[in-house]
């Protein structure tokens, strides 16, 4: 029998990290709302300012702050109203010493002004007058052209991941066409002689095709393409042609099943034979998730992801998700966490990192992280849970009250 060369999580994420991003990805030019999700294939500079124009925050009047100094409630300053400045047009006229000119939210401030008295501090006499009540200092209620982004900066990196935000400020600096990757391509494949598919009738032995559907959807929530490539049985020649197929339409492909040491599994033997440089990892110190074997294939990735359907979506969420979604393990704002209190104790084996499905309920104090019960094979359990905490490397458990992060799906 073969024995797994078991690594740490922390080694498989590194050997999956050399090659990880693949190369070979296509460039595709896309407007604005189509590239929603994709990866910038080139940063994008500001070629304007914006705001274009130095503009006030507040309805009110231009003046000159300086002006300003000393009103009071019982004693305003009296300025002069010279004129307003229209919206959307340009500031025809200029504020001198003693004057004010009113202005919207918006519209142009007007030049020899450096500040806006709102509205709610002041007062139209007769006579083209206005009453000021309170003092304002240089710079208030305003925004200076460039203040949001300066003309030749770069406002995004390339491998950005364009968020709603990151249409706005590309909306604001007139790019309407951004330079994208396509989409990673993902296929999947379940293997098994027990695997039927979803919509047949299991007769003795034999299983609906769960993890078809739990991967792909896993993948599509991660902005990538997925394409299923059915159920293999397991025989030599069929899955390999299957894999084969799905590599050369594929960037990465999925399958789950046949990763474990039973007799009839074939996965690890395809895999070791589609190329070089072959088999990266064979068995993690993970639980779920021990059996997970992956491979390169030249450009071509292949994860074999534990038949169980937990433990297909747990190894999906720690070792795959990351990559796809963020290019890296490390991107912060991809950890999606909340912290949360452990509600009971929970043991894990030294030795590996163990992934608890946990629901989370409102505690006195914030979450509290309520461990699901039920085994790996058991997709009821994933839909209980709102996420997954880990349980370190060396630990013999957690107890009851511990502070946990919480994974969220
Ligand atoms: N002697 C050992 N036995 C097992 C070990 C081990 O280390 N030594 N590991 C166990 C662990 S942990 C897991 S997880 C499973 C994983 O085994 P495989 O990846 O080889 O998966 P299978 O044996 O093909 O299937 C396991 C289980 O999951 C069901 N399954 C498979 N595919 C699907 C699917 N697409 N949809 C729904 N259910 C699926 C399958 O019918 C089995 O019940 O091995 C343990 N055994
Ligand atoms: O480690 Mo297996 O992947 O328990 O379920």
């Amino acid at each position: 029998m073969e024995l797994f060369r078991v690594v740490t999580l922390a080694e498989a994420r590194r050997l999956l990290t050399r090659y990880w991003p693949l190369p070979g990805r296509q460039e595709v030019i896309l407007p604005l709302l189509a590239a929603l999700g994709r990866e910038l294939a080139r940063p994008v500079t500001a070629k304007d300012d914006v705001p274009g124009f130095t503009r006030a925050t507040m309805d009110g009047y231009a003046v000159r702050a300086a002006d300003t100094f000393g009103a009071r409630e019982t004693q305003p300053v009296i300025l002069r109203l010279a004129g307003e400045v229209p919206m959307g047009q340009p500031a025809a006229v200029t504020v001198g010493p003693g004057e004010a000119v009113a202005v919207a939210t918006g519209s142009m401030m007007p030049p020899g002004a450096d500040a806006v008295v709102m509205v709610e501090s002041t007062e139209v006499l007769a006579e083209g007058r206005v009453a000021v009540f309170k003092p304002v200092a240089p710079g208030q209620d305003l925004v200076r052209q460039g203040a949001d982004v300066r003309a030749g900066t770069t406002v995004l990196p390339a491998g950005h991941t364009l968020r709603p935000q990151d249409l706005g400020v590309l909306a604001s600096l007139g790019v309407t066409r951004v330079t994208v990757y396509e989409p990673w391509r993902v296929g999947i494949l379940a293997t098994g002689n027990e695997i039927i598919p979803p919509e047949a009738n299991p007769g003795p032995g034999q299983v609906r095709d769960i993890n078809s559907y739990t991967l792909a959807g896993l993948v599509r929530k991660c902005g990538a393409e997925a394409t299923l490539y059915g159920i293999a049985p397991d025989d030599l020649e069929d899955l390999t042609a299957r894999i084969q197929k799905a590599l050369v339409e594929n960037h990465l492909v999925l399958l789950s099943g046949g990763s474990s040491v039973g007799t009839r599994d074939l996965t690890v033997q395809v895999l070791a034979g589609l190329g070089q440089p072959g088999i990266l990892f064979h068995g993690v110190a993970l639980r779920p998730g021990k059996p997970t074997v992956a491979a390169v294939a030249g450009d071509k990735m292949i994860l074999g992801l534990p038949g169980h359907p937990v433990s297909a979506m747990v190894v999906f969420s720690i070792l795959i998700e990351p990559l796809l979604r963020y290019g890296s393990y490390d991107h912060l704002a991809g950890r999606r966490t909340v912290e949360a209190i452990l509600s009971r104790t929970v043991t894990s084996i030294p030795g590996r990192e163990d992934y608890i499905r946990v629901r989370l309920e409102a505690g006195p104090g914030g979450f509290l992280a309520v461990p699901v019960p039920g085994g790996s094979s058991m997709i009821s359990s994933m839909v209980q849970a709102d996420g997954l905490v880990a349980i370190p490397l060396e630990e013999e458990g957690l107890e009851a009250g511990t502070r946990v992060e919480v994974k969220l799906f």
